[in-house]
């Protein structure tokens, strides 16, 4: 457990960038600092590795204040990420990945070998391997990051806006992945952020800090956005706060699915017409995965795949009332395709009047809305 005992940071000559932090981040769990630009999550997050130094008040690191330990001693304990990577840029992939642990006095071979390993692990192929910094795209690198920090096998990570150097859709990715990681490996991690939805979707709960570095809200995201502790963290949660909480709502298993009649490529309009439920019929493959819908209003041959409008998102069956929201709210039929998330087959659809009975259920306790 990484613990702030009442911390304060005062740079001279400048307004107070931390002040009185109290907070725990406990073990095997994902704690966010999120705020606003300059309220202090850089300095809070450098000073447990003792990059910098509190004015006063205790760092601790289970239980240990990291005053007293040995820095070289207490970086080791501790994987840092930083954005943008930070590799080096003369070193190849596996030779940046083992450089953590060669400093931890690991010697060569195994640590090149354990490095081939994380490659694979944090999503990359051995075809990385002896590639440099610069022949990596930025996604890679930060991939290459993670496993550099994850190389000494440390407790704890910190992790300074490991994704924001990328594109959304690949830090879509990336966050995914790491969530996936994190799952298997439980570290214990701090990660810095200014994306709320960075840390709604990452931590198993955030700190949200207000300028001056005061903590002005610390709980889990499903907590944060039921109930935010005041106007400021409402208003930095954001607008969307109705809707965000739509991820945090599983698929219950009382889940009114209904049952989709679907039709291959190649049906005739009027044999469609036979089995659909109104203008729209789903189109789906051999193996029963849906293709797209096709309208039968403007269908004059047998079904082609250029006539299917693939509009619509797939809700998967473990997903979130967001997911099949947006899945009902995308598809031109306006019902929600839902599917096995292993192999995408069809498993029904949902209408939009069940979503909201299943958002009412969830609101009086009586119903799937986990
Ligand atoms: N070395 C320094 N000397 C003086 N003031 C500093 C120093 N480093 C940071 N500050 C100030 O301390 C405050 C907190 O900075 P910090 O970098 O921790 O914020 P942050 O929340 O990480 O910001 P951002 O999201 O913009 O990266 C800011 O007002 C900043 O200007």
């Amino acid at each position: 457990m990484i613990v702030f005992d009442d911390v304060t940071k005062r740079y001279p000559g400048a307004a107070v960038a931390v002040e009185g932090l109290s907070l725990e981040a406990p073990n095997g769990k994902l704690t966010v600092f999120v705020g606003p630009s300059g309220c202090g999550k850089t300095t809070s997050l450098r000073m447990i590795n003792r990059l910098i130094a509190p004015t006063s008040g205790s760092i601790l690191l289970d239980g240990e204040p990291t005053e007293r330990m040995d820095v070289a001693l207490l970086r080791r304990r501790i994987g840092y990420v930083i954005q943008h990577a930070g590799l080096f840029p003369h070193r190849t992939v596996v030779q940046n990945i083992a450089s953590t642990a060669r400093l931890n006095g690991v010697a060569k071979d195994k640590a090149l070998r354990t490095a081939h390993e994380l490659l694979e692990r944090v999503g990359l192929t051995q075809a990385f391997a002896h590639r440099y910094p610069w022949q990596l795209s930025g996604g890679q690198q930060q991939r290459v990051g993670v496993a550099r920090a994850l190389a000494s096998d440390p407790k704890f990570m910190l992790m300074d806006e490991p994704f924001s150097a990328v594109d959304p859709v690949v830090r879509g990715q990336l966050q995914d992945e790491f969530l996936r990681l994190q799952r298997e490996i439980g570290k214990t991690i701090i990660m810095v952020t200014h994306d709320i939805d960075e840390a709604l979707k990452l931590g198993d709960q955030v700190a949200v800090l207000r300028t001056g570095g005061k903590l002005a809200q610390i709980a889990s995201p499903r907590e944060l956005l039921a109930r935010p502790a005041d106007a400021f963290v409402a208003d930095f949660i954001g607008r969307d706060r109705g809707y965000r909480f739509l991820s945090f709502a599983g698929l219950g298993p009382s889940l009114p699915l209904r049952r989709e009649p679907v039709v291959a490529l190649g049906t005739l309009p009027e044999a469609a017409r036979q089995v659909a439920l109104d203008r729209w019929i789903l189109v789906a493959d051999a193996a029963g995965r849906p293709i797209g819908w096709a309208d039968l209003d403007a269908q004059t041959g047998p079904l082609r795949e250029g006539d299917l409008n693939l509009s619509g998102t797939l809700a998967p069956r473990d997903g979130t009332l967001r997911h099949v929201l947006d899945a009902a709210l995308s598809a031109p039929s306006g019902r929600g395709v839902v599917v096995d998330a292993a192999d995408g087959s069809l498993l029904g659809t949902i209408g939009l009047g069940e979503i909201v009975r299943e958002v009412e259920a969830g609101r009086n306790g009586t119903g799937g809305v986990a």
